[in-house]
């Protein structure tokens, strides 16, 4: 079995705009006993009257997972950091010191024998006030391994129960990391019974595949973060390492106490609360990792979901995974999400929306449900009888009502009006309205740019209200004011498809 030590509150913290306050940890702290994990890092209880306050209340709240609180080896942290976790059902203390010569030299101004002399002392004044002692060599992975074996024996003859061999500065490899921890299990007297912790940053993108190693060496302790969040590049990520674990069983044979389906609960409620949003292609929680947007891709996972994924979205707490329709997507996938959005389609009626779904996924990013609808309903429902747009002219001066003059057809009938508004916009509603006769409430309307640059596509996106039910339209163009009499047309053909007002027969 692997603890999952969370330092999401602590080291998580220390990225640059991740701060929480008391509520928002708690909260977090909660979510993360839910998830399983073994040790809640709550902060460093010493470093400021508020980490004291939330390492305190956290200690209350929380009665299944241990509760640590960091602490340098001074006195006044560790007495502050045990007065905060002293309330927790199982409290742990967390003592680090630094042990490679960059550190020692520059940082600490220590000698190694200084070092030595400080780990005896602060972890054996730890272990008098609590049981459970973790303690880190900070910045080992650029250790003198033989000094760190020293150094982890001192601290394990102190009382030390965990000693965690951290990557500090993200700069070692998965086959280095490995072979220091068995060089460290090897040759450090009395580690036997002691967990082996480790702790890695992702300056190289390493952080994962240095945990994964670190754990087939003999790592009994993995420090992550939800999201991956953390000092610099962050921590190892909490849910790439356990999904690894989970998914690739076969190989490590390890198991872990994460309830993973409460993944990506924790994974929002973290982005939630600090603003922080995750990458879509971020590993297991990204938007898209559980996304398929090209044909033969979705036709696959249309036929047998294992074809192109190797996890159950379920199993991380996603209802199921999505199919994206792009300009990638094939027919397979578009009759899927015909047949979702409750459309039964012929061979034929397929053939031709695919010829428009092409046309219109050139154009657009995404298509929507939405544009899938406004397809439908233009190809099939016999729409060819409803408006269409032949020609506009707008004219629009400051300070003056604009006018715009529609020209549309309907079967065969041609028809023109003129409409005035405050702006071209408004003056072309109008005009449609006129066209229509029809008692229309506009509700909403927004205007998005679908493409970049100068040419920029267009699509007005409108709803409005009709006898008491809404429609939406969509109209996309390089000119606003034609998306936008697109987007009423679209809207008015779906309740008014054929019948041409009597107001202007
Ligand atoms: C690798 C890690 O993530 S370690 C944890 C990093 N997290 C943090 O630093 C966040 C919280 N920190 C803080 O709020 C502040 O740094 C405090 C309150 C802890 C200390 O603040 P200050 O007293 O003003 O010291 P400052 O941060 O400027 O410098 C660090 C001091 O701690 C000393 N120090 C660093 N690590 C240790 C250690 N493990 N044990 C003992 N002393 C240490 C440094 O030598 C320096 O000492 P000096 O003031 O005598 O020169
Ligand atoms: C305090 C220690 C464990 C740490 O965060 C690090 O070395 O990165
Ligand atoms: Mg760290």
């Amino acid at each position: 079995m692997i603890k999952i030590f969370d330092t999401t509150l602590r080291d998580g913290e220390q990225s640059p705009g991740c701060s929480m306050n008391l509520n928002e940890k708690i909260q977090m702290a909660r979510q993360l006993e839910r998830l399983g994990v073994d040790i809640i890092e709550a902060g460093f209880a010493s470093s400021s009257p508020g980490d004291f306050k939330s390492v305190e209340e956290l200690s209350k709240a929380i009665k299944n997972s241990t509760v640590a609180s960091l602490a340098r080896c001074v006195k006044n942290d560790i007495d502050v950091a045990y007065d905060a976790v002293k309330f927790a059902a199982k409290p742990r203390l967390h003592i680090f010191l630094a042990t490679s010569e960059i550190h020692m030299k520059y940082k600490l101004q220590m000698s190694e024998e200084e070092v030595l002399e400080k780990v005896k002392k602060y972890v054996s004044y730890a272990k008098s006030k609590c049981d459970d002692i973790e303690f880190s060599a900070e910045d080992a992975t650029r250790s003198d391994v033989e000094f760190l074996c020293k150094v982890f024996a001192v601290a394990i003859e102190a009382g030390a129960t965990t000693i965690n061999i951290p990557d500090t500065v993200g700069y070692i490899t998965p086959n280095e990391y490995a072979d220091i921890i068995k060089r460290v299990k090897e040759g450090t007297k009395g580690i036997e019974n002691i967990d082996i912790s480790v702790h890695c940053h992702n300056d190289l993108g390493l952080a994962v595949a240095n945990s994964l190693s670190a754990i087939e060496a003999g790592a009994t302790q993995v420090e992550c973060t939800v999201n991956g969040i953390g000092e610099r590049a962050g921590n190892t990520a909490l849910e790439e390492l356990v999904m690894a674990l989970k998914t690739r069983r076969d190989y490590y044979k390890k198991d872990t106490n994460i309830v993973t389906e409460e993944i990506m609960n924790a994974s929002n409620l973290l982005a939630q609360i600090t603003g922080v949003k995750i990458s879509p292609n971020k590993p297991i929680v990204g938007k898209n990792a559980f996304a398929h947007e090209s044909g033969i891709h979705q036709h696959g996972v249309l036929k047998e979901r294992t074809t192109y994924e190797i996890m159950d979205p379920k199993s991380i707490g996603l209802n199921k995974n999505s199919i994206v329709l792009g300009k990638h997507s094939g027919k397979h996938a578009l009759k899927d999400k015909l047949n979702e959005l409750g459309y039964e389609v012929t061979s034929d009626e397929l053939e031709k929306l695919f010829i428009k779904f092409k046309e219109l996924s050139d154009l657009k990013k995404t298509v929507f449900d939405e544009d899938i609808r406004a397809i439908m309903v233009r190809e099939l429902q016999n729409v060819e009888d409803g408006y269409e747009l032949v020609d506009y002219n707008a004219f629009t001066s400051d300070g003056k009502d604009s006018k715009t003059v529609i020209k549309v057809k309907k079967k065969d009938e041609i028809i023109e009006m003129v409409g005035s508004g405050k702006g071209p916009i408004d003056a072309a509603f109008d005009c449609m309205a006129k066209i229509t006769g029809s008692e229309i409430k506009l509700k909403e309307f927004s205007i998005y740019s679908v493409t970049q640059g100068k040419d920029a596509l267009g699509e007005t996106i409108i709803k409005v209200e009709n006898n008491g039910r809404t429609y939406a339209g969509k109209g996309i163009s390089s000119d606003i004011i034609k998306s936008g009499i697109l987007a009423y047309i679209s809207a008015v053909n779906q309740f008014n498809g054929g019948e041409v007002s009597e107001d202007v027969i």
